[in-house]
């Protein structure tokens, strides 16, 4: 071993001891000093966020977490730091890794069965939705030297991939002040979006209020039909790219990065889609800082009363773990594109004038033949490919017999309880390859064994 690397080494620990230890200062000053400490693992498997919550570090975890932490890394027994602040009992820190509310404990007894905060969903920004016809205030904040412009072409944003792929090898946004963008909005094609303002840590004191320019960044997403070589040139971004997969790239963004990208991209691929007039086929304007569609014909219906043409779309689909009476198996699915070995939830499209509840029993059926009893929601997930809301649901199935649509799924199967915890700690020889961590289908399946498992 280098001397340097055993440095490196020493200093790891250091700073996973004072995690553990619970020492604020210390934590933070080795933070300062090497920020790509912040996600490794020691010689334990640990970060230090999840060594922090096996403690009940509750003011090491707010510091990790307000530095941008990864919450979702796991351990070598696929135990993130949530699994194992409910593990060792210290619900202080679950609810802050839930996401839950500690007062919605009181009002709404057994809430505390929160599940992990799903990727895609975190709102970093607050979206003023009030302020979009404020032409004024947004025209002042288009021009504003502190805004945030992110470029999108063909529905993917322009990223930038670390060259050290080490414990950080995440792709990051390209973020753009107005100067860069200036020439690009002028484009009769260019779409702009106004995402909303960064959310403010703390509420600013009054000294501060009254000076001018106070406001927290706005961020706008910028969508352009310009060849990507073409933009990258005009933006002078050698190093930087617009991933091709979106299904698998965007999953390597931060969490607090996808919760923004999840708004951006369905909101341009409602404007790539709507042109034209849904009702008449004529041409549609942007308006409401890129949040609504109008039609250019006065006399068009979609412009009187409800019409849902006119702002961008949402498709509620239902995802469901299907679980066996034995309360002991779960049926898992897959579908022909799936990577070798994968098992996922089945999940299908909700269906005008129908309940959730209704849509999981329909798809369920549809697609392995079984039929499903009671059903109970989750949590749900943005799935941005293009407009998906995932409605995530346990469901218990009536019948046990499989016969699958092969148009849609090439196999379905139970799966033994024991089976899919082996599989989630990728044990020797797993049953089957779990979905990638950042999908819900995966958190439902956690979710259940962890329901009365001793995970
Ligand atoms: N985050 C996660 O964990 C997961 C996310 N998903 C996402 O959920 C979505 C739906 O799942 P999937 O199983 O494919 O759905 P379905 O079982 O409903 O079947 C998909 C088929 O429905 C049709 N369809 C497409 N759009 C709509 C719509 N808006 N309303 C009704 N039917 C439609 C299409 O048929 P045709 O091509 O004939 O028009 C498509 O092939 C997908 O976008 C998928 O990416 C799925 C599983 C896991
Ligand atoms: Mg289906
Ligand atoms: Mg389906
Ligand atoms: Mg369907
Ligand atoms: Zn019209």
């Amino acid at each position: 071993m280098s001397v340097q690397s055993r440095a490196e080494e020493e200093l790891l620990e250091k700073f996973l001891d004072a995690a553990a230890r619970g020492h604020v200062p210390q934590v933070s000053s080795l933070l300062s000093h090497v920020p790509s400490l912040i996600n490794q693992t020691g010689s334990s498997g640990w970060t230090a966020l999840m060594l922090a919550a096996r403690h009940g570090q509750l003011p090491v975890v707010e510091e990790l977490l307000s530095r941008g932490c990864d919450k979702f890394s796991v351990n070598s027994s696929s135990q993130t730091a949530y699994d194992v602040s409910r593990f060792w009992g210290h619900r202080h820190i679950s609810i802050l890794l839930g996401g839950a509310e500690p007062g919605s404990l009181r009002v709404l007894p057994g809430s505390d069965l929160v599940p992990q905060e799903n990727y895609f969903s975190r709102e970093t920004l607050d979206r003023l939705s009030a302020r979009r016809t404020d032409t004024e205030w947004m025209e002042a904040r288009q021009r504003d030297e502190d805004s945030v412009y992110l470029l999108f072409s063909s529905l993917s944003p322009m990223v930038s991939c670390p060259e050290d792929q080490g414990s950080e090898g995440k792709m990051k946004l390209c973020r753009f002040r107005y100067e860069a963008v200036r020439d690009l909005l002028q484009e009769p094609a260019t779409v702009l979006v106004f995402l909303g303002v960064e959310r403010r840590k703390k509420p600013p004191s009054s000294s501060q209020t009254q000076e001018a320019g106070q406001e927290p960044p706005a961020w706008f997403a910028v969508g352009s039909d310009e060849d990507a070589a073409e933009l990258l040139k005009r933006c002078r971004e050698k190093s930087c790219l617009f991933p091709r997969s979106p299904n698998r790239d965007l999953l390597q963004l931060s969490e607090d990065e996808a919760g923004v990208v999840a708004q951006a991209r369905s909101v341009l691929a409602w404007h790539s889609r709507y042109a034209f007039c849904a009702t008449c086929g004529s041409s549609t304007r942007p308006e409401e800082a890129g949040h609504k569609r109008s039609c250019l014909d006065s006399n068009c219906r979609s412009r009187r009363g409800v019409h849902n043409t006119c702002y961008p779309r949402v498709d509620p689909v239902v995802i469901m773990l299907v679980i066996h009476p034995d309360g002991n198996q779960c049926l898992l699915g897959r579908k022909k594109i799936f990577p070798a070995g994968m098992f996922s939830c089945l999940a299908g499209f909700i269906e005008p004038g129908e309940t959730m509840e209704e849509a999981v029993r329909r798809e369920t059926e549809e697609e392995s033949g079984v039929k499903v009893g009671h059903v109970q929601y989750v949590s749900s997930q943005p799935w941005p490919m293009p407009s998906s809301l995932m409605l995530g649901c346990l469901a218990v199935a009536t019948t046990t017999d499989i016969k699958v649509d092969e148009n849609e799924i090439e196999e379905a199967r139970w799966f033994p309880r024991q089976q899919v915890i082996d599989s989630l700690f990728r044990g020797e020889a797993p049953a089957f390859v779990f979905p990638p961590r950042q999908t819900i289908a995966h958190q439902l399946i956690r979710h259940w064994v962890g329901i009365n498992s001793n995970l």
